[in-house]
């Protein structure tokens, strides 16, 4: 398989002097084309502030990200922000849903960026709403969906421009399980592809069977690869 995402030697520190946090320490890993990868380890282990720096969110200060031909944090800050909008999506813990806009909105939101018009961006929000099992909620606000639903509708927004990386920070951690089941399996099914890669934080072991490959962190360190068992 080939490597979509290459980290070398990330390091990122917090604070000064006594204050100072390292959080993520050192770490080098490649993530592959096709491949679902989780990132697990306790609370405080640095899996967070690491998918922030892969996905072009948080600058590290040491080390390199490369994505394809692309050093990811060599970039300035409009080429990284046109970077992010094109390769990458970024589904949060709580969501990020817009409140006052509908479903559809939410959806488009990736696409109005990337200056599609108005209609074509919500017709194109509706067909992937429609992937995600939610044609008939695109006029509702997220506040009338699930909280299962809602986790759906930020899947949509985050593939609706077709990324080659899907990010997602701890994705089951507000669903019941049966739900945050669902929803994994959903995006190994119908979101991975030969041409994607998946970067999954999460605590959750009733996931790990999605997974193809499960990263160990501890203290801001990788201290072990597994093998999933998709
Ligand atoms: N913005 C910040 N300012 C100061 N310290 C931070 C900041 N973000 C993270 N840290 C510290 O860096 C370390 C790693 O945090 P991080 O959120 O990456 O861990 P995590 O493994 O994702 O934890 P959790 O599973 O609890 O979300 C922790 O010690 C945390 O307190």
């Amino acid at each position: 398989m080939a490597t979509a995402i290459a980290a070398r030697e990330l390091t990122k520190w917090f604070g000064e002097g006594e204050a100072r946090t390292v959080a993520v320490k050192d770490v080098s890993f490649e993530a592959r084309l096709g491949e679902m990868l989780y990132i697990v380890g306790p609370s405080g282990s640095g899996k967070t502030t690491l998918l922030s720096i892969i996905s072009g969110i948080l600058r590290p200060d040491q080390g390199r990200v490369l994505i394809d031909d692309t050093d990811l944090w060599a970039l300035d800050s409009n080429a990284l922000a046109e970077f992010r909008l094109n390769n990458i999506g970024f589904v949060f813990q709580d969501y990020h849903l817009f409140p006052r806009l509908t479903t559809a909105e939410n959806v488009a939101i990736p696409l109005l960026l990337k200056r599609w018009d108005w209609e074509r961006a919500i017709a194109e929000a509706h067909r992937y709403l429609e992937v995600v099992g939610l044609r008939n909620r695109a006029e509702l606000p997220p506040v009338k969906l699930s909280g299962g639903e809602q986790q759906r509708v930020a899947i949509a927004r985050a593939i609706v421009s077709q990324p080659d990386i899907l990010v997602l920070d701890e994705p089951t951690a507000s669903l019941d399980g049966d739900t945050g089941k669902r929803i994994v399996t959903f995006v190994r099914e119908q979101v991975l592809n030969e041409r994607r890669t998946i970067l999954i934080v999460t605590h959750d072991a009733r996931i790990f069977d999605c997974a193809d490959r499960i990263m160990h962190m501890e203290d801001g360190r990788i201290v072990g690869f597994e093998k999933g068992a998709p």
